[in-house]
């Protein structure tokens, strides 16, 4: 069932075949296969140990795959490129753990993302200042803190942390962006909030999100990736999923 379809390398964004990786002989990642298509949210679950964090660590560049094939936008191998170069063709990855500056105002939270972005052509884009405000207000007004603009980062509720970082992540301008767990740790209320929010960032932008939380991931509504011992072993809808049988057994059922 892990094969892609003829045709995925060119239509995807993302494009996994066949990606193994071992530490000291332990098959963490096993012939996973994946394929994320423009525009497409996908989430990823599945028990402790599945593989989640390995494969982000393989699409980012932190680990090398032994074997398989990695690919950004039909024709760029990931596997050649180390973090930072994949970083600059617009690969964004938020942690469970959020980190933003403390002791900056949340707005200077934004700017100094948006001035990290490395590409001479962001550097030359964001001269005026004017544009690069704009840019701020817009990122600020979608994850909602615009009102809060002037306060410390660290004073924050962690779910509000945690909207301020996928900001910052937004102001790299990725095609795609690797979200981990973003519901842990938030209030019934904020995970709600966070659905909503990756749903409107899922409008022009592809987006992987890893997270536990089954409520959350039916409110996202979108197709689920379940991974077990490295590799696929269901993906569809969540009530297809949900009622797989090896799912209950492996995941779900515990
Ligand atoms: N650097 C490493 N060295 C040795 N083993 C590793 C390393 N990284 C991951 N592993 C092992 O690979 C397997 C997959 O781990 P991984 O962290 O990718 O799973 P996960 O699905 O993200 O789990 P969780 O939901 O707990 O975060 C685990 O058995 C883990 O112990």
């Amino acid at each position: 069932m892990n094969a892609p379809v003829p045709g995925a390398l060119t239509s995807s964004l993302l494009y996994l075949d066949g990606v193994s990786v071992s530490f000291d002989g332990f098959k963490a990642i096993r012939g996973l296969s994946l394929t994320i298509a423009p525009g497409e949210m996908r989430a990823i679950i599945g028990p402790n140990g599945a593989g989640k964090t390995t494969m982000m660590d393989i699409i980012t560049g932190k680990t090398k795959p032994d074997l398989g094939t990695v690919m950004f936008a039909g024709t760029v191998d990931l596997t050649r490129l180390d973090e930072a170069a994949i970083a600059n063709l617009g690969i964004g990855r938020k942690f469970q753990k959020p980190t933003v500056f403390d002791f900056h105002s949340i707005e200077d939270n934004i700017l100094l993302a948006l001035k990290s972005k490395r590409t001479v052509g962001r550097t030359l884009f964001w001269k005026t200042e004017s544009a690069q405000q704009k840019r701020i207000d817009e990122i600020l007004g979608i994850v909602k803190l615009a009102d809060r603009r002037d306060r410390l980062a660290g004073s924050l509720s962690h779910g509000q942390k945690q909207w301020l970082e996928i900001g910052m992540l937004l102001a790299q301008d990725p095609k795609l962006l690797l979200v981990d767990e973003p519901a842990a740790g938030m209030t019934d209320g904020e995970t709600a909030q966070t659905a909503v929010l990756l749903k409107e960032i899922a409008q022009d932008h592809s987006v992987i999100v890893v997270e536990h939380d089954m409520g959350f991931i039916r409110e996202l509504g979108v197709k689920v990736t379940v991974l077990h011992e490295g590799s696929v072993l269901a993906e569809g809808p969540l009530d297809q999923v949900s009622a797989n049988e090896r799912v209950v057994e492996v995941y779900l059922g515990r």
